[in-house]
């Protein structure tokens, strides 16, 4: 009765990996539960998952190695992968919400989320323009929501813009704005094979020391038309969350990253904590901290313990 926070299959957003071809479904090695799916298997997957209480998906794709390149040019082709996945979601359940990524490191060959130069400076705002080709393939396809995870300045301006100028004046921006340069991010690098190449992401992606700038990224992005913001990662940021929570009165998405999922897994596989109370334990600490929404692989089982 006194309680304060409830966590509900209504905060959870789940991430899900596409790839190629037919009937595939491939076990990510370092996320065990979590799978790269075809689309046919995708779909079937995802009717699952709707049926549980799942509202919405993010999605994000597997690029092969000979579809990868400098500049990221898959990214906006209009029959790529994920145009093709949301398309075809969109018309088997049209009422599941998905938000797809917006960055380019899936199908740069170098793994950068942007565009480098010659000395392996990324180029802010070169590659923001392919970010809103990117986002605008992706309003085309359906996609309810566009989610820059990039980083770059300017991104959310411009892909709004860009947005209401061709027509898609109800599809959303959810702003992956306070995004940490976290070593948290390990096993979906290796889900995607989009570790960067060379270097780190630490010129565009934020300091894990820092506080105040988390509060400049969101306040930038929501005066560029942001709908909803996010904190990520989550577990070891929640304090974060919790200043953006009160400085914003935006939804606030925090997202529980794949190395939070994998370090709870192993210790399960290892008999050393109870799985299910520690699952329950940790995203109730991001409500608690002020999270609205969550993504997190662990959704379609927490779905399953809270029916
Ligand atoms: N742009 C999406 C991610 O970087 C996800 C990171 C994770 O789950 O580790
Ligand atoms: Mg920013």
């Amino acid at each position: 009765m006194v309680r304060e926070n409830t966590l509900t299959v209504n905060d959870l957003i789940y991430p899900m990996f596409v790839t190629e071809g037919k009937a595939q479904k491939v076990e990510i090695t370092s996320m065990p539960g979590c799978y790269r799916y075809s689309l046919d298997l995708l779909l079937k997957e995802i009717a699952e998952v709707f049926e549980l209480g799942i509202n919405a998906i993010a999605l994000f794709p597997v690029i092969p190695e000979n579809k990868k390149d400098d500049t990221g040019t898959q990214s906006y082709n209009p029959d790529g992968l994920i145009q093709q996945t949301v398309k075809a979601i969109k018309q088997a359940i049209p009422e599941i919400v998905v938000i797809t990524d917006v960055a380019l490191d899936p199908f740069t060959s170098h793994g950068h989320d942007g565009l480098v130069d010659e000395n392996g400076t990324i180029l802010n705002d070169p590659t923001v323009e392919v970010l809103v080709k990117m986002a605008l393939s992706q309003a085309a396809a359906g996609a309810d929501f566009v989610a820059p995870s990039d980083m770059m300045d300017g991104r959310i301006g411009a892909i709004r813009q860009a947005l209401d100028a061709e027509g898609y004046i109800n599809v959303g921006i959810l702003a992956y704005s306070a995004k940490y340069a976290s070593a948290y991010y390990g096993p979906f690098r290796d889900a995607l094979d989009s570790a960067p190449k060379f270097g780190d992401k630490k010129t565009y992606q934020m300091d894990a020391a820092n506080a105040k700038e988390a509060l400049k990224e969101i306040e930038l992005d929501i005066a560029e038309g942001a709908d909803i913001i996010m904190v990520k990662p989550a577990l070891a940021y929640l304090d974060i969350i919790c200043r953006v929570k009160s400085a914003t009165n935006l939804p606030v998405a925090a997202y529980n990253v794949s190395g939070e999922y994998a370090m709870i897994k192993a210790a399960a596989q290892m008999g050393w904590i109870d799985e299910k109370q520690v699952i329950l334990e940790s995203l109730t600490s991001m409500k608690r901290a002020g999270a609205d929404l969550i993504l997190t692989y662990f959704a379609k089982e927490v779905a399953l313990m809270l029916m």
